[in-house]
């Protein structure tokens, strides 16, 4: 299905000299008490060649924006794909409801196709967004509020760590963070196997935006600080992290946000929570995006305590089937045919025969045979990155099973040991 823009509208190609413009509409978008003029003024994160305007015959300025990040190895289970992750999405509050998204969705999807990228991934704004466009959950983090001093259980190696505690600056820090994340999401723990969604920031206008710290979005907090555990002189993990005090009459109740919590292996990711978790004057250390695996839910003595929640993480869309599906590896031997719908992109629709040896090579054809299992490609979007299995959509009356044990077998296949997750927002 392609949706042309409504009578009216036009795309137009964005370049960097449109910035204003674009932060104009954001903030139309997106509510922000800081004037453009000071947006304006911080690192843009956008490629610009991969962002799109929608301009109205009867307005000024944009009506609607697209834009996405390239990354060119995004981990998927057992591999690495080039995959387009969306972003910047907005429409003007004026304008919205008349088919500007629908419109801008079927020209990102016709764009990652002919840029060869078999997928695209998101952070939802709002979860009820992006499902009608093929988008499935795909991953979900985990939130949670841990008590100061609460209890961990021990790791041998743990304390041969020294630490060193800093302000975040990326001309100190830049190399050290980068290397020791994409190392994280290679070799996800030590385990040997990647962490799929673990996105890195791969192009110099996210690295600049990502450490770009602006006061103004600080919310009384202090500016960024990290703290890095090394082991024999080499960094084995580290986290960036806030401070805030609040002085109340029962003595200071603070809090410690962080940012990324990443450790190359268990001693590490014990010395670094043992950091966290015992800040002085701070009530609560507060994770953001942790993976649902992380090792803090087996360290903690009394998990309760922290509160555990789980929220979405990233959302994946299937654009090129075959080459998306032969494009990973599965957890075990897999030889199944799937029945699959898509109405924006009908190429991905019908039959398709996958079949792989666990963590070996995929390959996905056409099949001539009736399907053994059916779904839509939203639900193998949700499924792909093995966060979401096939068989909680089975139970949910969204993946249908034809054939006795094709559900077990090839739900065992798609999941994945370690949990996807990205930790950044994009
Ligand atoms: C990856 C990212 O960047 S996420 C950021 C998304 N942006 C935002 O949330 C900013 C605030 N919201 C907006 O800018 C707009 O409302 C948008 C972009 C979400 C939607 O744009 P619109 O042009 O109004 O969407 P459009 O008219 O194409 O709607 C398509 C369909 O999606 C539905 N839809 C649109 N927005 C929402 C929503 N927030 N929740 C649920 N359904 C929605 C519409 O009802 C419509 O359904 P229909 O086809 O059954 O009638």
């Amino acid at each position: 299905m392609t949706t042309s823009l409504p009578d009216g509208y036009r795309f137009r190609q964005l370049a960097s000299d449109d910035l204003r413009a674009l932060l104009e509409l954001d903030t139309w978008a997106f509510p922000e008490s800081q004037p453009v003029d000071e947006l304006a003024k911080l690192p843009s994160p956008i490629t610009w060649e991969r962002a799109v305007g929608v301009e109205a015959d009867d307005a000024d300025g944009l009506a609607g924006v697209h834009a996405s990040y390239p990354f060119s190895r995004f981990p998927v289970p057992g591999a690495e794909l080039p995959v387009a992750g969306l972003t910047w999405v907005g429409v003007h509050p004026q304008h919205r409801r008349r088919g500007l998204l629908t419109a801008m969705m079927d020209l990102h999807l016709a764009r990652c196709r002919e840029r060869g990228e078999p997928l695209s991934a998101l952070f939802a704004a709002e979860t009820a967004i992006y499902g009608r466009f093929g988008y499935g959950k795909a991953a979900d983090d985990l939130r949670v509020q841990v008590p100061r001093g609460a209890e961990l259980r021990d790791v041998p190696g743990a304390d041969a760590h020294t630490v060193r505690i800093e302000h975040a600056d990326r001309a100190r820090h830049g190399d050290l963070v980068d290397r020791v994340h994409r190392a994280a999401g290679a070799d996800a723990g030590g385990t040997g196997v990647n962490r799929p969604g673990w996105a890195t920031r791969e192009t110099s206008e996210l690295q600049a935006a990502f450490w770009d710290d602006p006061a103004f979005w600080r919310e009384g907090r202090e500016s960024r600080r990290i703290v890095v555990v090394e082991r024999a002189g080499e960094p084995r993990g580290y986290a960036t992290f806030r401070r805030k005090v609040e002085w109340q009459v029962s003595g200071p109740r603070g809090s410690a946000t962080t940012g990324e919590v990443v450790a190359l292996d268990a001693a590490a990711s014990r010395a670094l929570w043992g950091v966290l978790l015992d800040l002085d004057l701070m009530a609560t250390t507060e994770p953001m995006l942790l993976p649902v695996d992380d090792p803090i839910t087996t360290l903690l003595v009394d998990p309760r305590t922290a509160g555990p929640k789980v929220t979405d993480n990233v959302w994946v869309r299937v654009v090129d089937l075959p080459a998306a599906l032969a494009g990973r590896r599965y957890q075990a031997d897999v030889d199944v045919v799937l029945g699959v719908t898509d109405h924006r992109l009908s190429d991905n629709a019908g039959a398709w025969r996958l079949r792989a040896a666990a963590f070996g090579e995929a390959t996905c054809e056409r099949a001539d045979a009736a399907p053994d299992l059916e779904l839509d490609v939203r639900e193998l979007g949700a499924a792909y990155l093995g966060g979401t299995s096939l068989t909680s959509q089975a139970a949910a009356g969204l993946v249908t099973e034809r054939t006795p044990g094709a559900l077990a077998h090839a739900g065992a296949a798609f999941g994945w040991p370690v949990a996807p997750a990205c930790s950044w927002v994009f």
